[in-house]
């Protein structure tokens, strides 16, 4: 991929063509765009419960309804039970108690083609990035249309604009290793959007960052929350939330509490 002459911007976000569409024909049907988009909800917890087989009890009695294109920032100490709430999202671990949906998906008992089906329209992002190594920018990206089926002509096609999204097209032969934390950072959120998910879970996507890769890291979650993707971000990061004023919960020793509605 051709390198680009000039840097990117970092006050601007750059959206892939499939997503701008998207975002266009959302505008061209739907009503002013407000905090919840949809009156479907994405995201729904009834008294959701979960105990490790160690006997953690990592979530208890936790409610909590998403709409579709709403933001929530999830917060609270180490051992909270953060990680363990968006692990149930995805359906990596179980639930023990209560009931939970995720986009008209029914987690309990949810395996096989239909948990398969699920996770392609979950975007994840991790605190460690989770790259593979020894593969380049590109490659990292690329992997998810791949494993999902995607043919070369479309994968080209979808690769470019989703790098510059995150202002790395420059970077796109580079491997993992010759990245800054920010940069890698970038790569992981393009991988986790390329297959356009209608949800994306971040799970202390700054927590390894400084102030300033923190603060763009969070200004394409919210560009990409603009156009209707589902957005639950955890954070330790008080001053991240402080300034913005996305809804908040707090989750202490596994219950969840309102912060900012
Ligand atoms: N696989 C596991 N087996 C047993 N206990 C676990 C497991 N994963 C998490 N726990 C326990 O569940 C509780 C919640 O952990 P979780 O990782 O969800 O917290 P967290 O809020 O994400 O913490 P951190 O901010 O440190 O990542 C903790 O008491 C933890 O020790």
């Amino acid at each position: 991929m051709a390198p680009v002459k000039s840097p990117p911007d970092r006050r601007s976000v750059h959206l892939p063509s499939g997503i701008r569409a998207q975002q266009r024909a959302a505008k061209a049907t739907s009503k002013p765009a407000t905090k919840s988009a949809s009156t479907t909800p994405s995201v729904s917890l009834r008294q959701v419960g979960k105990t490790y087989p160690d006997g953690s009890q990592a979530l208890i009695d936790v409610s909590l309804e998403l709409r579709k294109g709403d933001f929530l920032f999830i917060t609270g100490p180490s051992g909270a039970g953060k990680s363990t709430l968006l692990k149930l999202l995805y359906g990596q671990e179980k639930f023990d108690s209560g009931s939970l949906t995720v986009g008209g998906f029914n987690l309990a008992n949810l395996r096989g083609n239909q948990l398969a089906l699920l996770r392609r329209r979950i975007g994840i992002i991790f605190q460690d990035y989770k790259l593979i190594p020894r593969r380049t920018v590109a490659e990292n990206v690329a992997f998810v249309l791949w494993a999902q089926g995607y043919n070369r002509k479309e994968i080209s096609r979808r690769l470019p604009p989703t790098l510059k999204m995150v202002g790395l097209q420059h970077k796109a032969d580079c491997f993992p290793s010759q990245l800054s934390g920010g940069e890698q950072q970038r790569v992981s959120i393009a991988r986790a959007v390329v297959g356009m998910p209608p949800l994306l879970l971040a799970d202390e996507p700054t927590g390894n960052l400084d102030a300033d890769n923190s603060r763009q890291v969070i200004r394409i979650l919210k560009k990409l929350n603009s156009i209707g993707i589902t957005v639950i971000v955890t954070t330790h990061d008080e001053h991240l939330v402080r300034t913005s004023n996305f809804p908040v919960v707090q989750l202490r020793d596994g219950r969840l509490y309102q912060v900012r509605s």
